[in-house]
């Protein structure tokens, strides 16, 4: 096939924009956070320099998050970004357009799936494509899924947790659950709030959980944190100390709901694939991977050995340049093709 441009594999997550070029890797990380001016709609910055105004912003300015608890919450904004990072990335090619694969949240709808295609087209893509998490997680996570073998992947992103058993390059039990990061943030802020009458923001929220959350913390030295937020009963700045065991109480919900979901999936599985299960073990990927002691959290849950991917918080886009190689084989356009539920292709004149 002649190529007129570079493969480019998009991980368009709720926390995080991943973008992969084939031949280059990762060349851009940013968070999925765009600040526009209210009165004119224009954007003003993208990305970290947006995420830096999160919760800071003047009157006429907003710093907002479009994807959200993951489903696409505005779509307008989602457009925007998406174009700003594909531009960014192609430069001003417009002869050479690239061929894009997306990884959506898997809460989006069909009719906001299309939309993202279509607005990747916009963008300046030749072909655009759209990966399922949970297939784009296994494949970035270096999982032989073309075998007849049953292999169990549970992607913790910034909105959802999204587990899978996947075999001959097909799901054949998943569920997804709008449970991930920003809600561990969530649960922290909310805590803090009513355990210190201290109110902090999100970004606070993250740090502590960054910094100091355990999902096992038996056993474990409990480690300690200053935090800084407004005294809710004078309205002052002031600080406190927080530890993990008081953080692990406010996700220990947030846990148990992942976790459950594991088991829920682990019940549908198919007994010949349950086996294979126990022979290769759980494979964690996404940034709540690296919530301290979760893997060890689902193997005691389960009984069953957990790996966390390599580079947890790269893998979907790894896997979006990796499925965009793979097409050959993969051809979504094949009715018999095994990956025809998970990789959807629109093909417009290019
Ligand atoms: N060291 C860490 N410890 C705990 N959580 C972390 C760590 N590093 C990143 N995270 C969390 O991982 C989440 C982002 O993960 P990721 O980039 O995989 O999500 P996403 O792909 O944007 O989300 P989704 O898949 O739901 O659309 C954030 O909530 C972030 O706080």
């Amino acid at each position: 096939m002649l190529h007129l441009g570079a493969d480019i594999g998009i991980d368009l997550g709720t926390a995080n924009i991943y973008v992969y070029v084939k031949g280059k890797g990762i060349v851009l990380k940013e968070p999925s956070v765009v600040a526009i001016d209210k009165s004119s709609g224009k954007v003003i910055a993208v990305g970290s320099k947006a995420r830096r105004m999160l919760g800071r912003t003047p009157g006429n300015i907003v710093a907002i998050r479009p994807l959200r608890d993951g489903v696409i919450a505005d779509y307008d904004v989602t457009e925007k970004m998406l174009r700003y990072f594909i531009g960014r990335v192609n430069g001003n090619k417009v002869l050479f357009k690239p061929r894009v694969m997306v990884c959506i949240p898997s809460g989006v709808t069909g009719v906001e799936e299309r939309a993202v295609r279509e607005a990747t087209i916009q963008a300046g893509a030749r072909q655009s494509f759209v990966i399922e998490e949970p297939l784009a997680a296994a494949l970035g996570a270096g999982l032989d899924i073309s075998q007849p073998g049953g292999t169990m992947v549970v992607d913790i992103g910034g909105g959802t947790t999204d587990v899978a058993v996947l075999s001959l390059g097909g799901i054949v039990a998943s569920r997804a659950v709008r449970v991930g990061g920003d809600k561990f943030d969530e649960a922290i802020v909310k805590y803090i709030r009513k355990e210190f009458n201290l109110a902090i923001g999100e970004r606070t929220g993250e740090e502590i959980k960054v910094e100091i959350a355990n999902a096992c913390p038996e056993d474990k030295p409990i480690v300690e944190m200053q935090v800084r937020g407004r005294n809710l009963l004078d309205g002052l700045p002031k600080e406190i100390t927080v530890n993990s065991w008081q953080i692990y109480h406010a996700i220990s919900e947030n846990l148990s709901l992942i976790v459950n979901t594991v088991k829920e999936v682990l019940e549908e599985t198919p007994p010949e694939l349950a086996s294979d299960i126990i022979d290769k073990g759980i494979v964690l990927t996404g940034g709540g991977a690296l919530l301290q002691d979760i893997d060890t959290l689902i193997a005691r849950e389960t009984g069953l050995n957990v790996i966390i991917a390599e580079d947890p918080l790269s893998c979907v886009a790894i896997g979006t340049g990796r499925a965009l190689s793979m097409l050959h084989v993969l051809n979504p356009q094949q009715k018999r093709s095994p990956l025809r539920k998970a990789v959807k292709a629109n093909h417009y004149a290019g």
